[in-house]
């Protein structure tokens, strides 16, 4: 009987191992089984205007596979800036290699990185203090430093040189992994010149020829490849290649699964490289995780997914400024405070603000960047009139000099008390890819937790629960949505972007599988008088 597996990730993150004790949980040598009461209030408005709420509980059943197994990351662009950026820090914690700097000697890490490096509170203390954990340890996460990378790429370089031609890291630390990195070799890609930017053109020296269905058959064959050569149990995809244009979503072509895949046998031009990813994905029955913004997941994924029970999620990862953003705004709008006009300006010098520089692709980015203040704005109707929104400006622009140390300019105009107006402008570098790769392994780990994750509604407590069938999770993953700027969500599912939010529910539904109310800052233990 084993409390949940704690991985030790190297000597960057501390791990703990938890035990529940609770008639509700059991633990068995393969799995943690819970009973969880899901509180819900059911509110409905009566005829004289008023609301009458109506507290309810559902009871599910949760099972969580504890054996872990060995896990494969493939990553679609893995020549880029975050792919070789996550690839080579992987190395650094692996191995615990340090590198000087002007400042002295400086450890790997995972910060940045949600389930590694932050914690969660477990619980109180006898004194009412409140206990800590690594958030992985919640539930038996994969080990990434134990993940095993591959991946494709239409530039054929070495990650070694990769890594080199990213400019992310110093000299003395790409140094030290140069060799080891060389050893990757990215397999060659899908390439339709008029997904990306044309600029593109000039790396893609490592591309399949073929139709689109021969390009779909030979991505599902180097997934089959990379999971046997590797002895892996299960392959996770991720995009995070180049941002396409999004694809017109086409009565015929791409609304339903059949259709898609009809289109793919014809070549159909509207099919991206990156649907045909995850198409393939799906297929192997991988987990395929979309990082840049544009419409991977067209309707036909989202059905073949569904039909096929296999994970998908997206879209582009939420890493500065719109982070930031999905903070600041809910901040302001849940403090009673207007923002009439957030205007969001960036430049960055690095090859995603090259292929950026396109209108096309600008136009995907611009989408996802800008949806995210929806969910806030329209859930107060005290401050904005229905479909009133502030004027939310977007703006990238590509300065090559400042490579990946992206720019990121805000200013918040808001109403206040009394007619006031308060502006926040705010200037913010980040290290784009040391921003995004963490996020990488946050996707990849949640993902992976929810394919050992199975459930059960037990309708009626009188009756045999044991007649009631495990079910996994919707296969559209809308519990990924903290690491993401546009979450994708289940059909007719509200999209949540305010972060502290999208924390709260991850965390609350891991606390789920192992049998423990949602956390929640009410200490009523310190409202009496001792
Ligand atoms: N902070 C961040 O870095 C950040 C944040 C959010 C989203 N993103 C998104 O992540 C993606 C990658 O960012 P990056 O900085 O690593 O970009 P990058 O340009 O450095 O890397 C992208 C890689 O994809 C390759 N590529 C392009 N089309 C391909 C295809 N069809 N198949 C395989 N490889 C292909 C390119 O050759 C390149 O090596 C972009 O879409 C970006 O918008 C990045
Ligand atoms: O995550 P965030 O900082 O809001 O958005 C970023 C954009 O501002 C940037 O131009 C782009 O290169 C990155 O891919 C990322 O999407």
């Amino acid at each position: 009987m084993s409390p949940a597996q704690s991985s030790s990730v190297g000597n960057a993150v501390p791990s703990v191992s938890i035990k529940v004790n609770s008639p509700n949980v059991r633990y068995s040598d393969s799995a943690i089984e819970s009973d969880y009461y899901y509180d819900k209030t059911i509110v409905s408005l009566d005829r004289d205007g008023s609301y009458t709420a109506k507290p309810t509980k559902v009871h599910y059943q949760f099972r969580t596979k504890t054996n872990i197994g060995k896990v494969g990351l493939m990553l679609v662009g893995w020549g880029g800036n975050n792919g070789t950026t996550i690839t080579a820090s992987v190395l650094a914690n692996k191995h615990h290699i340090t590198w000087n700097t002007r400042k002295g000697v400086q450890e790997p890490n995972y910060y940045g990185s949600v389930m590694l490096s932050s914690t969660v509170k477990l619980g109180v203390d006898e004194n009412g203090d409140g206990v800590f954990i690594p958030f992985k340890d919640l539930v038996p996460i994969a080990n990434p430093n134990d993940v095993v990378f591959g991946g494709w790429d239409i530039s054929g370089m070495k990650l070694g040189d990769a890594m080199n031609r990213a400019q992310v890291f110093p000299y003395d630390f790409q140094r030290q992994v140069y060799d080891q990195m060389q050893e990757y070799q990215p397999l060659p890609s899908i390439y339709y010149p008029d997904f990306i930017a044309a600029n593109q053109g000039e790396r893609a020296d490592n591309v399949l020829s073929g139709t689109k269905q021969e390009h779909l058959e030979k991505i599902r064959k180097d997934i089959r490849d990379f999971k046997s050569s590797n002895g892996l149990d299960k392959v996770i995809v991720l995009w995070t290649a180049n941002t396409e244009r999004f694809s017109s979503i086409i009565e015929g072509v791409n609304d339903t699964a059949d259709n898609l895949l009809k289109s793919i046998s014809e070549s159909h031009d509207e099919v991206s490289p990156s649907t045909i990813f995850a198409v393939a994905s799906i297929l192997e029955g991988s987990p395929f995780i979309n990082g840049s913004p544009q419409n991977t997941l067209v309707p036909g994924v989202i059905e073949l997914a569904e039909s096929k029970r296999c994970f998908i999620g997206g879209d582009d990862f939420k890493t500065g400024q719109t982070k930031i953003k999905s903070v600041l705004t809910e901040f302001l709008v849940n403090a009673g405070i207007k923002p009439v006009a957030i205007t969001s300006y960036n430049h960055l010098g690095n090859n995603d603000g090259y292929n950026l520089s396109a209108p096309a692709q600008f136009r995907s980015k611009e989408i996802s960047k800008s949806s995210v203040v929806d969910d806030m704005v329209d859930a107060n109707h005290i401050l904005y009139k229905k479909g009133e929104h502030p004027d939310h400006t977007i703006v990238i622009k590509y300065v090559p000099s400042v490579g990946d140390s992206k720019r990121a300019l805000d200013e918040y105009v808001s109403e206040i008390f009394m007619g006031g107006l308060n502006t926040i402008s705010i200037y913010n570098t980040c290290e784009d890819s040391l921003l995004a790769s963490p996020l990488i392994l946050d996707l990849f780990m949640v993902a992976d937790l929810m394919t050992r994750v199975e459930f059960r509604t037990v309708s009626n407590e009188s009756s045999d629960i044991n007649n009631e069938k495990w079910e996994p999770f919707h296969s559209v993953l809308s519990i990924l949505s903290y690491m993401l700027k546009a979450p994708v969500v289940p059909p007719n599912a509200p999209v949540v972007n305010a972060l502290a939010k999208q924390r709260a529910a991850m965390e609350n539904i891991m606390r789920a599988f192992i049998g423990l109310p949602p956390s929640n800052d009410m200490m009523l233990e310190h409202s009496a008088y001792h």
